[in-house]
């Protein structure tokens, strides 16, 4: 039964709870059409536990903002803390390990960001080895998918490890086969059983798979914490392997900081920056090569604000507003992390009205955000006008939230900017991608996950200077 004044929602049935209305391969269009029936703020039970489900900006912003600190914990006790073993900072519950690690994780994406050599430069760096690829298939067609996944993965290696990894390394190879296939494990049909029904936790389920690729995982990267143990100079950190290494050595008794919590964490940030940029960017070069036009317009701004520069910077697009439209609205349309990550209620709150007790399951729907009427002038098409005003210039309206909002939102936020700017307008500046001709027509249709992706498509690569 729904407790007292709790958000609304169809009958629950004994020990499977909404589980049966709802499509486990791929529930967002139920979650749509339960909205339209019982409105922003509605409730399903996921077996025995009660889920609050948020829609619309007006129901989030109250939540994730203006009540940000009641709704910043964690749900504890599922497959997905079983896979990081609660040692991660994604999924640690509000508290002190949590507020810890998120500090220590911002200030060292800060501060490698701002040493000797730039984030933009390791950025740039990492798009010469992608535009390399690039170059031999030029004339021919080629598979954007595991490219741009190597790319976003490299680039925070070089931020964890200090280091870049060819793409046919065995150790990229691996970590990002893991991820991708964890990242559809993680909220399938199976895990969502998983957490449903305890009863059946100890059968051989197919999800399990997700903990071997975890193990292959954390084998890698014990293996680079341990030569980091060996190499490193006290005080003298190359990265955030021999940061948080440092901080180890002085921490206080009550610290959190563990070396048993290293590889976790380091893996959590590994996977929140590879999977997510490289979707996002799968998903803006499906529309850029379905909307030639969109791709030439940006061609053109590219062209005139950047005329003979060597390479483009990050502050370059203050100068680009029809770029920025096109990356900010190619998020919008990917909606790459659909239900953000799952909350709870830190203390006994209210939303909406609504009483929603300590401790309840928050999921936010994100793509009601990215499709609402009334706060986009184009809801359902790709269309960078929803981003620029009658002057032509970026505006970015309210409802545009793939990071989240809040205590919780996303930390890599300013990184994954500043990749999706850079790759964007590097690559685009060199190359013409096309359709292929015998390709038959697009299929938008994401592939269900945390993370959505586009369906595998292959693109024509050209190089513009020979137009
Ligand atoms: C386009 C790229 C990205 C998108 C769309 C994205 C989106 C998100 C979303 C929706 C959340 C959940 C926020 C919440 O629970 O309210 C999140 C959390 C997080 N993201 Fe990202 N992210 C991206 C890139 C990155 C990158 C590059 C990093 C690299 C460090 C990163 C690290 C994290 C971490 C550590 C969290 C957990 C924060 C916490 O629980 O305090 N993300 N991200």
């Amino acid at each position: 039964r729904r407790p007292k004044n709790f958000p609304p929602g169809p009958t629950i049935l004994p020990i499977v709870g909404n589980l049966l209305q709802l499509n486990l391969e791929n529930p967002l269009k139920d979650f749509e059409r339960l909205r339209k029936t019982y409105g922003n703020v509605y409730s399903l039970f996921i077996g025995p536990r009660p889920a609050v489900f948020i829609n619309g900006l007006k129901a989030m912003k109250e939540a994730m903002v203006t009540k940000g600190v009641e709704f910043a914990g964690r749900p504890q006790d599922m497959f997905n803390n079983e896979i990081t073993e609660n040692k991660g900072v994604i999924l640690a519950d509000y508290g002190p390990q949590w507020r810890e690690h998120r500090r220590f994780a911002l200030m060292t994406l800060r501060n490698f960001g701002l040493g000797k050599k730039s984030m933009e430069e390791r950025i740039h760096d990492e798009i010469q080895h992608t535009i390399e690829t690039l170059d031999k298939s030029i004339g021919k067609t080629m598979s954007p998918q595991v490219m741009f996944h190597n790319m976003s993965s490299n680039i925070i290696c070089q931020v964890l490890f200090g280091t870049r990894y060819e793409y046919d390394d065995y150790f990229i190879k691996e970590v990002v086969r893991c991820f991708t296939e964890n990242a559809k494990i993680a909220n399938g049909p199976w895990v969502m059983l998983y957490d449903a029904l305890p009863m059946i936790r100890n059968l051989p389920l197919p999800c399990n798979k997700a903990f071997e690729n975890a193990k292959i995982c954390k084998g890698l990267v014990n293996r680079l914490v341990s030569e980091h143990k060996k190499t490193r100079v006290p005080g003298e950190p190359r990265d955030f392997l021999d940061c948080y290494l440092d901080e180890l050595a002085k921490a206080a008794e009550d610290s959190t900081f563990s070396e048993d919590k290293l590889i976790l964490y380091a893996l959590d940030l590994h996977f929140a920056g590879t999977d997510t940029t490289s979707n996002t960017l799968l998903t803006a070069f499906l529309y850029l090569i379905s909307h030639p036009h969109i791709q030439e317009r940006c061609h053109q701004e590219i062209d005139k604000v950047l005329g003979g520069k060597d390479q483009a910077s990050f502050d370059d697009r203050n100068d680009m507003p029809y770029v920025q439209a096109v990356i900010h609205e190619s998020q919008r349309i990917a909606n790459t992390v659909p239900l953000s990550v799952f909350h709870t209620t830190t203390k006994d709150t209210e939303l909406m009205g609504y009483s929603i007790p300590k401790g309840t399951m928050i999921i936010q729907n994100l793509t009601s955000l990215h499709n609402e009427e009334g706060q986009w002038k184009y809801p359902h098409e790709f269309n960078p006008e929803n981003f620029l005003n009658d002057q032509g210039e970026f505006v970015k309206p309210e409802a545009f939230m793939p990071f989240s909002a809040g205590p919780r939102m996303c930390l890599g936020e300013g990184l994954a900017r500043m990749e999706l700017f850079l790759i964007m307008v590097t690559l685009l500046r060199k190359f013409k991608f096309i359709w292929p001709e015998d390709a038959g027509e697009p299929d938008f249709t994401p592939v269900y996950g945390v993370t959505l992706s586009p369906r595998p498509y292959r693109m024509k690569v050209q190089l513009r200077s020979s137009e």
